[in-house]
């Protein structure tokens, strides 16, 4: 496989998952609501920990863990700020 080959499957997947984050950024907007409807703070260490726990029994190649791990960790860390910045708005 060329490198040209090779980035045109990595554009292929910055798609889906720019499309996939798209997504779930418009369900964390919605869960601004829900928790401030259950008067909830905006960390779920719990929620947070059994993320990162599914998503190392998914990971197939061991050598992967830590990058996709530091990944997801990050994703959450923007989806907690996102949501403080929104807080700090109303
Ligand atoms: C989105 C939420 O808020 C925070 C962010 C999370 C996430 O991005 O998955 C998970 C738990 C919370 O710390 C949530 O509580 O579901």
């Amino acid at each position: 496989m060329t490198l040209e080959n090779i980035r045109k499957e990595i554009d292929a997947l910055d798609e889906q998952i720019l499309g996939l984050l798209n997504q779930r950024m418009s369900l964390v907007e919605k869960v601004i609501a829900a928790k401030e409807q259950k008067n909830l703070q905006v960390l779920d260490a719990a929620r947070e920990k059994f993320i990162l726990e599914k998503i190392e029994n998914k990971i197939k190649n061991p050598q992967y863990a830590a990058s996709i791990q530091s990944i997801y960790k990050e994703i959450m860390k923007q989806s907690r700020d996102y949501q403080e910045q929104k807080r700090l708005k109303e």
